[in-house]
C-alpha cells in the first residue's frame, strides 16, 4: 500500500484503494497518514484518479501566462482581494518561524479562486473574501484549463479530508461541516533561474502554509525542499503523475499541535523557469476552527482559542504582502 520516498521519509501513499471504498482501506490509509503528519508533515499521493492531462495543461497555462508581457500581467495586479498577479519583489515572508526573511522571494504568481460570477449572490451580498477572477486577455484556453483542474482538485481534497479527519482520531465526516463552501486557491507560480547561492535569497523563502492542507502537482524542475525537525532540508520524492501533498497551519490547530505543519522552501538551482501550480485547501470562511476533541486532554489541554477562519485570513493580510498590507497568504 505504501513505499518509502527515496529518503525514506516522506511516504508515497495510494489512495486508491480508499476512494474504491475498500472496507478498512480508510483506515489503513488514516494511520499511515497520522505517521507522517506526525513526522515530516509531506506525502506524496498516488492512485487519486485525476487524469494526468489536466496538471499538465495547467501548467501549460501557468507557462503561457507568465509569458505575457509585463503590462499585461501588471495590468492584472492582485486587489483589494488576492486574486490575479502578484509580480516578483512583492511577498515577503515575514511569518516564517525558523529566519528573518527580508529579501523578496524570486517568483511571480497568479491567484485563483472559486470562479463566480458578477451577480453571484456571496458578491452582491458583499461577503468579505469573496470576489471575481481576473481572466488574462489573449489566451482563450486559460479559464477552461485552470478551472477544469482547480475543480478536480476541490473534489480530490474533498475525499482526501475524511482520510485526515480519520487520522485525528474522530468519525470521517466529523470536519465535513467546516468545508461546505471550502476556501480554494490555485497559484500558478513561476520561480526565475537562481544559478548563484546566494545568503537568505530564496524562489520561496521557508514558511508554512495557512490553509489545511495543499496539493503541489509535481513540479517538472526539482527545488522544493523540506525542513524536518532536525533541522535538515529533504527533497519529496518526485514520482510523475503523483501529488505531494502538505499540512498547514489550520490542521495544526485542529490537532492540537499533533500534525504541525512543517517549514518548506523553494530554490531554483536549476538553469530554467521553474513552475509550480499549488492548490490551497481550506475551511469555509465562517468556520471556527478548535482542536478537536480526540487531540485535546487534562494532560494534553486545548492550546488553542477557536479561531474564525475569516479572522485568520484577515490577520495575514497584513503581515505577508508589500504590495498592500491586507493581503491573505495565499
Ligand atoms: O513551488 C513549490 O514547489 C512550493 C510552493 C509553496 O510552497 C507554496 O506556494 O506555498
Ligand atoms: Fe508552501
Amino acid at each position: 500500500m505504501s513505499e518509502p520516498g527515496p529518503d525514506g521519509r516522506i511516504p508515497v501513499l495510494d489512495i486508491a484503494p480508499t476512494l474504491a471504498g475498500v472496507p478498512g482501506a480508510r483506515e489503513a490509509l488514516a494511520e499511515q497518514v497520522a505517521r507522517t503528519c506526525e513526522d515530516t508533515g509531506f506525502l506524496v499521493l498516488a492512485g487519486h484518479g485525476i487524469d494526468p492531462g489536466l496538471p499538465a495543461a495547467c501548467f501549460a497555462a501557468a507557462a503561457e501566462f507568465f509569458a505575457l508581457p509585463d503590462e499585461v500581467k501588471l495590468a492584472l495586479k492582485v486587489g483589494e482581494l488576492n486574486i490575479g498577479f502578484l509580480p516578483t519583489g512583492a511577498q515577503v515572508i515575514r511569518t516564517s518561524r525558523i529566519a528573518e526573511n527580508r529579501k523578496p522571494n524570486l517568483n511571480e504568481s497568479f491567484y485563483i479562486v472559486r470562479d463566480r460570477a458578477p451577480d453571484d449572490p456571496d458578491i452582491l451580498a458583499g461577503k468579505p473574501f469573496v470576489g471575481l477572477n481576473r481572466w488574462p486577455p489573449g489566451i482563450p484556453g486559460f479559464r477552461a484549463a485552470t478551472m477544469t483542474y482547480f475543480t478536480a482538485m476541490e473534489a480530490l481534497a474533498q475525499k482526501l479530508l475524511p482520510v485526515v479527519t480519520t487520522a485525528l482520531g474522530m468519525p470521517p465526516d466529523y470536519l465535513a461541516g467546516d468545508f461546505t463552501d471550502p476556501t480554494c486557491t490555485l497559484r500558478l507560480i513561476r520561480y526565475q533561474p537562481q544559478p548563484e547561492e546566494e545568503a537568505d535569497r530564496f524562489g520561496f523563502a521557508p514558511h508554512i502554509d495557512t490553509n489545511l492542507i495543499t496539493f503541489l502537482a509535481q513540479s517538472a524542475l526539482p527545488g522544493l525542499e523540506v525542513r524536518t525537525r532536525e533541522g535538515e532540508w529533504l527533497r519529496p520524492p518526485a514520482i510523475p503523475g503523483t501529488f505531494v501533498v502538505n499540512t498547514a497551519e489550520m490542521l495544526g490547530r485542529y490537532s492540537n499541535d499533533r500534525f504541525a505543519p512543517t517549514p518548506h522552501r523553494v530554490v531554483n538551482a536549476n538553469n530554467a523557469m521553474r513552475y509550480a501550480i499549488p492548490f490551497f485547501f481550506g475551511p469555509n470562511n465562517d468556520a471556527v476552527i478548535r482542536p478537536v476533541p480526540s487531540c485535546v486532554s487534562e494532560a494534553n489541554p486545548a492550546r488553542y482559542e477557536p479561531l474564525l477562519y475569516e479572522d485568520h485570513r484577515r490577520k495575514l493580510n497584513v503581515t505577508n504582502f508589500a504590495h498592500r498590507q491586507t493581503q491573505p497568504a495565499h
